[in-house]
Parts: C-alpha cells; structure tokens; sequence
C-alpha cells in the first residue's frame, strides 16, 4: 500500500496531526530524525487502533517513495532554520507536481522566499498556519492554508477532513499565494494575545479592585462563557483560576510566576502593522505587558519606589467588565482584520476575510460565538474596519462605555490596563473627525521643513517660523 499523505517530525503537533489524519481514514507515511520517536509513534497508533493507517519509514528516501503521487509531505518542525534544511534534505527525493506542506508557527516571509524558490523547480509549496495546540492538532484544529493553488487541491481532501466542523462547515481553507496562509495565523497570533491580556488585565481589576478570590472569578468567566463573550478563551480562563495546586491547596494561578513567555509570533504581528502602517495598539500593548510582566526584578524594585497601588476599591461593577471586554475584543479584531485586509492589498493576496473569520469559529485558540458574527458581517461585502460594520456599530454603540469607564477607573484606580486604554483610546481615535495631527505637522514643519496640507490651498506648504536659535 502507498500512503495518501506523509508526514516529517513526530513531536507533539506533528504526532497529533498524523493521528488525527490516520483517524479520518486517511493512510499516512510516518518520519521522523530520530528512529527512536517513529516507534513511539506507532506504539501510540496502536493504542488508539489506528497501527493499519500508519506507515513508519525511518529512510527519508522510503518514506517519500511510500507516499502516492503527487506527493503532499508536511512538516512539522521547528520553524526558522530547521525548515529549511528539511526542504534541502527532501528535495533530491522529490518529483515534479510534489508538494510540501510546512505546518509549524513560521514567519510569512520565510514561507514566500521557499515557496518562491520550490515554484521553479516545479515542487509545490503550502505554508499552513495550524491553530489549537495539542487538542486541536489531534481532533481538530483551524488551517490556513497559503501557496501553490494546485498542490491545495491534492491535499484538500485531507486537510478539510482533519480540520475543526463548525455547523458541519470545515474549519480549513485556503487563503491565498505564498505567504498568505502563515500572514494570517500570525494575526490570528497577534489577536490571541490581545484576548489573552485583556482577560488578564480584568482579572486583575477582579482580584487587586474588587478583592474577589480566584474561584470567584471563575465563577464569573464561567457565567460569561454563557453570554456575548463566549469563547474558548474565556472557558480555559474560568478552569485556569479555578484549579487548586494538589500540594499546597492553594489556588494555581496564585502560585504561578507573572513573567509571561513569548515565542515571536506576537512580535512579528506587531512588526507587520507597523511596517504596513495599520494601528494595532492592542496587539502592540499585548506584545508590550508581556515584555514589561518579563521584568519581575525591575517591577519589584520599582514598587518599592512608588509604593503599592494605595487607590482601594476599584468603582467597576462585574456588569462593565464584561461590556469593557466585549468593547476592547471588538477593537482588537477590528485592528487584526485590518492589519489583514493591508497585507491583502499589499501582497495581491485577495484575502477572503469572510472565510477567515468562518474558519477561526472553531478548532483555533480565538474560537467563540463572536466570529461567527464577525463571519456574516464580512460576508456583507466590503472589507470595512470593523467599526463601521453595521452589526459591530450597534455592539460598540452599547459597550463602549463601559469600557471608558473601566479605563477610567483603571486610570484612577492605578490599574495597568495597556490593552483595554489603547483599545479606548484607538477607538476615539477612529470616530474623531477633527483630530490632532494638524499640530504635529505643524511641528514637523517647524524643525524639518516637512511641509503641511491646507485643503483648497495645497499639499507642500511651509509655515514661516521664528528661529529658536539661542534659546
Ligand atoms: O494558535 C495556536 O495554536 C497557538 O497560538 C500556538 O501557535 C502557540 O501556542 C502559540 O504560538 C504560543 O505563542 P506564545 O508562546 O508566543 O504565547
């Protein structure tokens, strides 16, 4: 028998792919660098009855000839470097109209740059975001898949079955050219960690303003996992601050160092708006708490200057945190979906963002009942921040203030709400007419000769300044 599909690198994401696509009846070929983890996997797929669908090769040269043609391999490493050494090792083996499919967290531009070297050489190349962890890998995850049209269609078959069902629709897609697949779960990335500290920064007015212990915020997530804010998020939230560490039957999430890690994929979301000037404050300020939460040394030492926060009760009822939050997601996944539709113009990439929020409905980190409104607005037609969205409007229209007051009172409550203030202030930003840039052309104009607009009169004009020499 030759195998439908193969697949290389039998870590944790990659074994739960290979299971989950041996499980949808699908026969897979087996690598891996070290022949000590193939065994292990096929242990694994005989545990779970499914040995039959499996193909072990430890020769990279076997493994490519048991798999059917044309070919579709994916890979599973390490992003960065080891991606491409794999492609060079597999490369000899592989024939016209193969393909690889290259599933890890990689960089957008490093999957153009291979898919535009493989394309030459008539080798396919598929960079597809994968998103759900573990237990997405295994019984479903969202993909976004970029890269050559054709080679999506010889794996399609595969990838649209092992993917998450929302509503018996597959939670997998392709996207566009090149790099639009990995682009995509980039932002989706940078709109997770948005999510991620915004919830944090409301537990934080939980625990520090209103005094509530940790399984009193469960309770709470738990009852909003019922409501607008129903997530996949919001879900893990109410299990994380309920857990109890067995030793010392203290609350976990107590005994947890706040030093929050990161991998890159925030950064480079950040970086993408940056570079292509789309304003995604909420990103960024998500990417910011998590370098500044890094500092545990520096925070320490700096309470001990300024004292703790001495502002007593937070003036926030449980009621505006959840309308703030519902506020401040809908401001990031505004930014996100710009950030996206910028890159989409950009890169000739023609991203469906209708598809893209139908296929983050389930299997993804960001999963929640949000998108699927999100995935009708868009199907509306024009690719219009968000803000503007008729649906998305009336939402902002009933929650903002919440979140202005949730602001304010972070703001006097000495609260650290990067995320939620930059929500806010984005938010005004956006629906100011008459803003405050005139000044700072104004200023340009003054030091660097920039030069100004005055609508009807012309573009490059200078302002005639008095010299500050001396001063
Ligand atoms: O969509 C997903 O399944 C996750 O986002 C996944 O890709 C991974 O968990 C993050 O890369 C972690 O990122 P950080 O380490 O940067 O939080």
């Amino acid at each position: 028998t030759t195998a439908d599909i193969g697949l290389i690198g039998l870590a944790v994401m990659g074994s739960n792919l290979a299971l989950n696509i041996a499980e949808k009846g699908y026969t897979i070929a087996v690598n891996n660098r070290s022949p000590a983890r193939i065994d292990e996997f096929v242990t694994m797929a005989k545990e779970q009855g499914l040995a039959g669908k499996v193909i072990p090769k430890a020769d990279l040269a076997e493994f490519v000839q048991a798999v059917s043609r044309p070919r579709s391999i994916i890979i599973m490493v390490k992003a960065g470097a080891p991606v491409d050494a794999m492609i060079e090792q597999l490369l000899p083996h592989l024939e016209q109209g193969d393909a690889i499919i290259e599933c890890g967290n990689s960089l957008f531009t490093d999957t153009q740059r291979r898919f535009d070297y493989l394309k030459p050489k008539g080798i396919g190349y598929l960079g597809a975001g994968v998103s759900g962890g573990e237990e997405g890998a295994r019984h479903g995850p969202s993909i976004m898949v970029g890269g050559s049209k054709e080679q999506w269609h010889n794996a399609e078959d595969v990838l649209t079955a092992i993917a998450a069902k929302f509503n018996g629709e597959s939670c997998c897609a392709y996207l566009g050219e090149g790099g639009a697949g990995h682009f995509v779960k980039t932002i989706h990335n940078g709109i997770e960690y948005g999510d991620m500290q915004m919830i944090a920064e409301v537990y934080g007015v939980m625990r520090d303003g209103l005094g509530m212990a940790p399984q009193a915020c469960a309770d709470v997530f738990k009852e909003w996992n019922r409501g607008p804010l129903n997530s996949y998020l919001i879900e893990i939230t109410g299990h994380v601050l309920a857990a109890i560490d067995e030793p010392t039957g203290k609350p976990l999430v107590e005994l947890i160092l706040d030093k929050a890690g990161q991998k890159g994929t925030g950064v480079w979301s950040a970086i993408a708006a940056q570079q292509m000037g789309v304003p995604a404050t909420a990103i960024e300020g998500a990417v910011a708490a998590r370098s500044i939460s890094s500092r545990k040394d520096e925070r320490i030492a700096a309470e001990k200057i300024y004292g703790k926060r001495s502002a007593g009760k937070a003036d926030v009822t449980l009621a505006d945190l959840e309308q703030a939050l519902l506020a401040g997601k809908i401001v990031s996944y505004a930014q996100g979906f710009a950030v996206i539709a910028k890159a989409s113009d950009e890169n000739g990439w023609k991203l469906p963002l209708s598809t893209i929020a139908k296929i983050w409905r389930a299997g993804c980190i960001i999963r929640s009942r949000f998108l699927d409104q999100m995935a009708a607005a868009y199907a509306k037609g024009d690719n219009a921040n968000l803000l503007i969205v008729p649906d998305f409007v009336t939402l902002m229209k009933e929650n903002h203030g919440a979140l202005r007051k949730v602001v304010a009172a972070g703001a006097v409550g000495e609260f650290p709400l990067i995320c939620l203030s930059a929500a806010l202030s984005y938010f005004d930003s956006y629906r100011q007419a008459q803003g405050t840039a005139n000044l700072i052309q104004g200023q340009r104009d003054f030091f660097g000769a920039h030069g100004f607009e005055i609508e009807g009169r012309g573009k490059d004009l200078h302002g005639e300044w008095p010299s500050t020499l001396g001063n």
